[in-house]
């Protein structure tokens, strides 16, 4: 049977993908809080990290030990930077994630693990630094799901941070270091893991807010999550089902 592992931050995040795929707890996970459910002979797992990169690694760590998935799915909402083209309710699909805050502050301005020298990440002939690829096929096709079933959505590069980007200038400030279509908190982490083990991962938010001054009367939560959940849902229809849908061609 084949297994896909989504991970999200927060219960909100998952809420309505536990109702939608009726999924029941899974004990046995250690901290992690899992939840189990079956679509047409492959096992979905659902997980609550919590919030940051300690906790999305361990969680993740945890889970490809335990379980193996062939697919890891992280999620959750985000924020999007001005003129990446997306707005909130809208979705983001990542294409490489990068740990955009891990690095050196010199004084002519801030600087990657490649001043350093040393990489996040060594193997498969590669030494990573700041950015972790992720799988573009499986990005792509997500992309093409979202898009053929109504959603607006887009494809590019994801930023994880430790400090959300409460203002302009930060969010400035970070695609100066790389380019980002997206801020998060955990991508990064789910991501390198993922790698580490060998698992194909996939990362699809929903936009909550815009990278800008903080203004929480701008933000939509809901909306955010109710969006990137519908589409979980039906992509896990279509990768799940015995003979798959567009989603996985
Ligand atoms: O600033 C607040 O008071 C506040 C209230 C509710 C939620 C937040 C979050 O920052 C949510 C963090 C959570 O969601 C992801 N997320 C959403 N937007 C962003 C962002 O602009 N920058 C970084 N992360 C964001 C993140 O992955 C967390 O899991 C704040």
């Amino acid at each position: 049977m084949s297994r896909i592992i989504v991970t999200a931050s927060t219960r909100m995040e998952l809420s309505e993908l536990l109702v939608a795929t009726s999924a029941s707890a899974l004990p046995g996970a250690g901290h992690v809080p899992l939840h189990r459910a079956e679509i047409g002979g492959t096992e979905i797992l659902l997980a609550l990290t919590g919030i940051g990169k300690v906790n999305a690694a361990s969680a993740a760590t945890l889970l490809c030990e335990r379980y193996t998935p062939d697919l890891m799915i992280n999620t959750g909402c985000g924020g999007a930077f001005t003129g990446a083209g997306l707005a909130v309710g809208d979705l983001a699909i990542a294409d490489s994630e990068c740990l955009a805050d891990e690095g050196v502050q010199t004084p002519s301005g801030w600087r990657g693990l490649d001043l350093i020298g040393i990489p996040v990440y060594e193997g498969r002939g590669e030494r990573l630094f700041n950015r972790i690829p992720l799988d573009r096929e499986v990005a792509r096709r997500a992309l093409d799901c979202a898009t053929v079933s109504g959603f607006s959505a887009i494809m590019g590069p994801f930023l994880t941070v430790s400090t959300c980007s409460g203002t302009a200038v930060q969010g400035e400030e970070l695609l100066r270091r790389f380019p980002g279509i997206c801020e998060n908190m955990e991508g990064g982490a789910v991501a390198q893991v993922a790698l580490m083990y060998g698992i194909p991962s996939l990362e699809v938010r929903g936009i909550s807010n815009m990278v800008e001054d903080r203004d929480l009367s701008r933000w939509n939560l809901k909306r955010a999550v109710g969006e990137v959940q519908r589409f979980l849902a039906l992509y896990l229809e279509q990768a799940a089902a015995p003979h798959p849908g567009p989603c996985c061609k």
